[in-house]
C-alpha cells in the first residue's frame, strides 16, 4: 500500500502537481517508518507543498472538505487526490491513522510538546497536522505574546498623569466628528504593555502615532531608553526612517526634550530584522537568541504584515523580557511569501476590548468604545486598528476599500467613472499600451535620458545626479501579479528591455547596461544589502558602471556589477516585492488568463502602493474574479492565541 502511494506521489511529482521536494520528505518519512500507513507519505507530501504555499499547517476539516481551495491544481489532479484520499475523508480518520506512525505525535489541545523523547517529525493537534517545526513555532509565539500581553509595564504612568501628555501630543481637532481618537487611544495602550500592534491601511497615521509615542517615552523617560526601529526588507527599514523623519517634523514642542530632532537623529537608522538578529549565512539560526538577547528596551517594527512566522518566533525569543514590542503594519495587505501570516492571524481578534482597559482609555484619553461581550482575550487589548487615512487619494482610497470589501461592481464603477488623472483603466492589455506609460516625457523616460548622457566628473554634483535619476525611478513602478509569462515580471522586463534596444537608448544587450534598475534577489550580508533592495547601475565620475543603491540622506553607496550574483532587472516586478514601497504612479498589471494568485490582497496591496496615480491594465473578469478570491491560509496561530484550549 505505501510502495503504491510513493508510485502515486511519483507520478503528482511529474505532472508538476508536487514540487521533487515534496515527494522527497514523503520519502524521508517512510524511511522512518518503514510500516507506516499509506495516508504518511501522502499527509506528509501534501503538507511539505502546503507549506511552500504558505500555510504553516493542513486545517484538516478545511482542507479535507474543499482542497480545491488550497492547491491549485487541475481538475484531474483533484480527481485523483480525492480517490487518494478516499479510506481518510474526515479529520478524525486521520487522527487515528497517523496517531498509529512513530513520525507523528497526536497532542490534544494546547499541551506543550514534551521536551525529549519524541522529536517526531510531524504534530498532529486539534485536527490540524504540522511540520514539527511549525509547530513549535507556533505554541512559542502564542505562549510568549500571550505572556508580554498580560504584563504590564512596572513603571507606566498613571492614566490621569498621561492625559495632559496624549492631549498635548494628539489634539482634539484631528478627529472628525463622533469617531474615537483611535491614534490616541493606541498610544495610551502601547506606554503600559510589553506588546502592542497598530495596524490600519496607508496613511492612517501609524507612523505618526509611533512617533508620538516614542517621543512621550523620551520625555518620561527617568534612564535613556535605547529605542530601535526595523522593518523586514531594506526597503522598508529605509521608508520608516523617512516617515519617521516626516512624522517628527509634526510633533509639538515638549518641554522636557529641547530639540526633538536632535532627539530622534540619535536613533540608529532602521535596520532589517535579519540583521538586527544577526542572521548567519546559509543559516536559520541568528546571533541573538534567548541566550543572547539583543540589547534594546524598544523595539518598533513597521510592515509587521511581511513577518513570517518563524521570523516572528526569531524575534521574540531574541527580545528580553523587559523589552516592549510595537508591530506597525496593515493587515490587510499580502502576508509574506513564507508560511504564516503572523499580524493577520493577530489581528483578526482585534476591535473589543474587556472593561478595565475601557476604564483606562476613558481615563488616559477621554474616551473609549464599549467594552466587548464574552471577555475579550488580553491580547486583543493591545491591538488598535487606525481607520482614517490622513493622506490617500479619495479615488484611490474608494478603489482600495471596494476590493478590500470584495465589492467587484463597484471596483468596476470605480474605475470607469474616475478622474483620469487618478485612476485609469485599460481592460485590453497590450503591450504597446505598457510602453506607452514609459514614454520619453515619464519618470522611466527621464531615466533613460539622463543615463544616456556622460556622468557629471564633480563628485558633487555626480552624487546629486544619481539621486535625481533614484528619485525619477522612484516615482513609478509596473508591477505585475505574476512572475513568469508573457504579462508577468520577465515578460515585462524583457520587453521593455527590447523596446529600449529598438529605440537605440540600449546599445549592448547584456546583463548590465547604464540605466538598468537591478532587484537584489538574495540577502548579501558582506555588501549589506537585503532581498528586494534595489539600485541603478550608472557610470561613475570616470564612466565606469556602478550599481547605485540609495542610501537615506547620505550620497547613494556605489557597488561594482561584478559583487552582484544574484540580481535582475526591475523594469517590472511582483506585487510581493513592491510590498513597503509607494510610487507616485503605479501599474498593475494583470494577465489574461486566471491564475490562483490573482487574490483580493493581491490587488489590494497593488493599489495601495500608488500615491497620485493609479493604472489597472487587466481584463475585467479578471479584476472581478481577483476581487473575489481571498487568500486564507491555513494556520493554528489564531487558534492558539486566541483560544488557549485549542
Ligand atoms: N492625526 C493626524 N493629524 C494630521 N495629520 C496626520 C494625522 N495622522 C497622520 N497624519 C499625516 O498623514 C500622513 C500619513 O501618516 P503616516 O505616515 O503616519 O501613516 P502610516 O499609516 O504610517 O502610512 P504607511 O502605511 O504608508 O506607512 C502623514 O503626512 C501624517 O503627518
Amino acid at each position: 500500500m505505501t510502495s503504491l502511494m510513493i508510485d502515486q506521489l511519483r507520478a503528482w511529482t511529474s505532472a508538476g502537481w508536487l514540487r521533487p521536494l515534496d515527494l522527497a520528505f514523503a520519502q524521508f518519512l517512510i524511511r522512518l517508518d518503514p510500516q507506516a500507513p499509506a495516508l504518511l507519505p501522502l499527509a506528509g507530501a501534501l503538507l511539505a507543498r502546503l507549506e511552500g504555499e504558505g500555510h504553516t499547517c493542513i486545517a484538516l476539516e478545511d482542507f479535507l472538505g474543499a482542497p480545491e481551495r488550497f492547491l491549485d491544481w487541475p481538475a484531474p489532479g483533484h480527481a485523483m487526490l480525492a480517490t487518494a484520499l478516499g479510506d481518510w475523508p474526515h479529520a478524525a480518520q486521520w487522527t487515528e491513522t497517523l496517531a498509529r506512525s512513530r513520525c507523528v505525535q497526536v497532542t490534544e489541545r494546547n499541551a506543550p510538546v514534551p521536551a525529549n523523547g519524541a522529536e517526531t517529525p510531524l504534530v498532529l493537534s486539534a485536527a490540524r497536522l504540522y511540520l514539527r517545526r511549525y509547530w513549535r513555532d507556533q505554541q512559542f509565539i502564542a505562549e510568549a505574546l500571550r505572556q508580554r500581553a498580560q504584563q504590564r509595564v512596572a513603571d507606566a504612568a498613571n492614566p490621569e498623569a498621561l492625559r495632559p501628555w496624549l492631549e498635548q501630543l494628539f489634539p482634539a481637532s484631528d478627529e472628525p466628528g463622533d469617531a474615537l481618537p483611535w491614534q490616541k487611544i493606541a498610544c495610551a495602550l502601547a506606554l503600559r504593555s510589553h506588546f502592542s500592534i497598530i495596524t490600519g491601511g496607508p496613511g492612517t497615521g501609524k507612523t505618526y502615532t509611533a512617533a508620538r509615542f516614542m517621543a512621550l517615552l523620551m520625555a518620561t523617560s527617568s534612564t535613556p531608553l535605547r529605542i530601535v526601529l526595523a522593518a523586514p526588507t531594506g526597503k522598508a527599514a529605509v521608508r520608516i526612517d523617512e516617515s519617521l523623519q516626516s512624522a517628527v517634523g509634526t510633533l509639538p514642542q515638549l518641554s522636557q526634550i529641547p530639540d526633538m530632532t536632535a532627539a530622534f537623529a540619535r536613533l540608529r537608522p532602521a535596520r532589517t530584522l535579519h540583521s538586527l538578529l544577526g542572521a548567519r549565512p546559509d543559516s536559520r539560526r541568528f546571533r541573538h537568541d534567548a541566550a543572547n538577547p539583543l540589547e534594546l528596551d524598544v523595539l518598533v517594527v513597521d510592515e509587521a504584515s511581511m513577518i513570517h512566522q518563524e521570523m516572528m518566533a526569531a524575534l521574540l525569543r531574541a527580545l528580553p523580557p523587559a523589552a516592549r514590542l510595537i508591530l506597525l503594519g496593515d493587515q490587510d495587505q499580502l502576508a509574506s511569501v513564507e508560511a504564516g501570516a503572523v499580524l493577520a492571524e493577530l489581528s483578526l481578534g482585534s476591535g473589543k476590548y474587556d472593561a478595565e482597559t475601557c476604564h483606562y482609555m476613558q481615563a488616559s484619553c477621554g474616551a473609549a468604545p464599549r467594552p466587548g461581550d464574552n471577555g475579550p482575550s488580553p491580547l486583543a487589548a493591545n491591538i488598535i486598528r487606525l481607520q482614517r487615512s490622513h493622506r490617500f487619494n479619495a479615488e484611490i482610497g474608494a478603489l482600495a476599500d471596494a476590493v478590500h470589501g470584495g465589492h467587484p461592481e463597484t471596483a468596476v464603477r470605480i474605475l470607469q467613472t474616475a478622474h483620469t488623472g487618478t485612476l485609469a483603466w485599460q481592460p485590453a492589455p497590450a503591450i504597446h499600451r505598457i510602453l506607452e506609460l514609459a514614454r520619453p516625457e515619464s519618470a522611466y523616460g527621464r531615466v533613460w535620458q539622463a543615463a544616456g548622457q556622460p556622468p557629471p566628473k564633480d563628485r558633487q554634483q555626480h552624487s546629486a545626479w544619481v539621486k535625481t535619476i533614484l528619485n525619477d525611478y522612484a516615482g513609478f513602478r509596473i508591477l505585475c501579479a505574476l512572475r513568469q509569462g508573457p504579462w508577468g515580471v520577465t515578460g515585462i522586463n524583457r520587453a521593455i528591455e527590447d523596446y529600449l534596444q529598438r529605440q537605440g537608448i540600449l546599445q549592448s544587450r547584456g546583463l548590465w547596461y547604464a540605466g538598468r534598475p537591478t532587484l537584489v534577489t538574495r540577502n548579501d550580508p558582506n555588501l549589506g544589502l537585503s532581498n528586494g533592495d534595489i539600485g541603478i547601475a550608472l557610470p561613475d565620475p570616470d564612466k565606469r558602471l556602478r550599481v547605485y543603491f540609495p542610501n537615506s540622506e547620505e550620497a547613494p553607496r556605489a557597488i561594482l556589477p561584478s559583487r552582484l550574483n544574484h540580481t535582475e532587472s526591475a523594469w517590472a516586478m511582483t506585487v510581493h516585492k513592491a510590498q513597503g514601497s509607494e510610487f507616485a504612479h503605479t501599474v498593475l498589471i494583470l494577465p489574461p488568463e486566471d491564475s490562483p494568485v490573482l487574490s483580493r490582497e493581491l490587488l489590494y496591496t497593488a493599489i495601495t502602493r500608488a500615491r497620485k496615480c493609479f493604472t489597472l491594465i487587466a481584463p475585467r473578469e479578471r479584476l472581478e474574479n481577483a476581487i473575489q478570491r481571498q487568500t486564507r491560509r491555513m494556520s493554528g496561530l489564531h487558534a492558539a492565541l486566541y483560544d488557549p484550549r485549542r
